[in-house]
């Protein structure tokens, strides 16, 4: 479970989060819908110690973030909404393999995971190619295949279908609702209701840093035109 009891967040004067007090069961699919600056992107940063709280505090799977970074950056991956930032490797194979080596696991497992993840966003049997002669949705992809590849607890995807065309977009949603079914939780920021709608158990709408509405995705789509989000059509 992600839980985040009156978090506060502030850059300088500009109060980004305001006191928002929100919890995302295991297993569950929540998304995150706002207006531009209502504070998405900050909450979900918090999620993995990203950024540290103002006030407030923010726990997964139990424990304080704050208190243990590694067990929460391993419990929750994220993608980026700018995700050329989260490139680390020259290769897309060394990219997507970087963080199972980093948890310690044998070669067969990196290998396969690699390869599963990379399947999950049609850039299987790339391994080889640069990062850096890739375009935008493929770098988007790369790096929800770099998160797969976790396999953590909670995945948080910030804008993940912007740049994608059709069938990547397909094929991404295939795999998350693949994971929604094995237990991990799926945390979606997005402004658009029908990239996740059908996997969603949730939707937390969020207005000047707090919390507007907490519903389920029908009743937010009835909501959302009165809280300046984009309604879905
Ligand atoms: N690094 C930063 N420095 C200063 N102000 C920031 C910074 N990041 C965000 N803000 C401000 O904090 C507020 C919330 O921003 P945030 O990016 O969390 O909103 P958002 O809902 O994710 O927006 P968008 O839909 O545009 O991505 C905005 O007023 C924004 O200008």
């Amino acid at each position: 479970m992600i839980r985040v009891e009156g978090l506060v967040h502030r850059y300088g004067d500009t109060v980004a989060v305001d006191g928002v007090d929100l919890a995302i069961d295991d297993g569950e699919c929540v998304i995150v819908a706002g207006a531009n600056g209502s504070g998405k992107t900050t909450l979900v940063r918090h999620f993995n110690g990203l950024l540290d709280p103002d006030e407030g505090t923010v726990s997964v799977n139990g424990r304080s973030v704050a208190d243990d970074l590694v067990a929460a950056r391993t419990a929750v991956a994220m993608v980026f909404q700018r995700p050329e930032d989260q490139l680390v490797a020259a290769t897309i194979g060394a990219d997507v393999a970087f963080g199972p080596e980093n948890l310690g696991l044998d070669r067969d497992e990196i290998d396969r995971r690699v390869s599963e993840s990379l399947g999950a966003v049609n850039l299987d049997g790339r391994e080889d190619e640069r990062v850096d002669a890739l375009s935008g949705g493929e770098v988007e992809r790369l790096a929800i295949a770099g998160a797969l590849a976790m396999r953590p607890d909670h995945l948080v995807l910030d804008e993940p279908f912007t740049g994608l065309d059709e069938p990547a977009r397909r094929s991404v949603l295939a795999r998350l609702r693949d994971l929604r079914a094995e237990g991990t939780s799926l945390v979606v920021v997005t402004h658009d209701l029908r990239d996740v709608a059908e996997l969603a158990d949730r939707v937390v709408v969020l207005a000047d840093g707090d919390v507007a509405l907490d519903a389920a995705p029908d009743e937010a789509a009835d909501r959302l035109p009165d809280l300046d989000v984009r309604p879905p059509c």
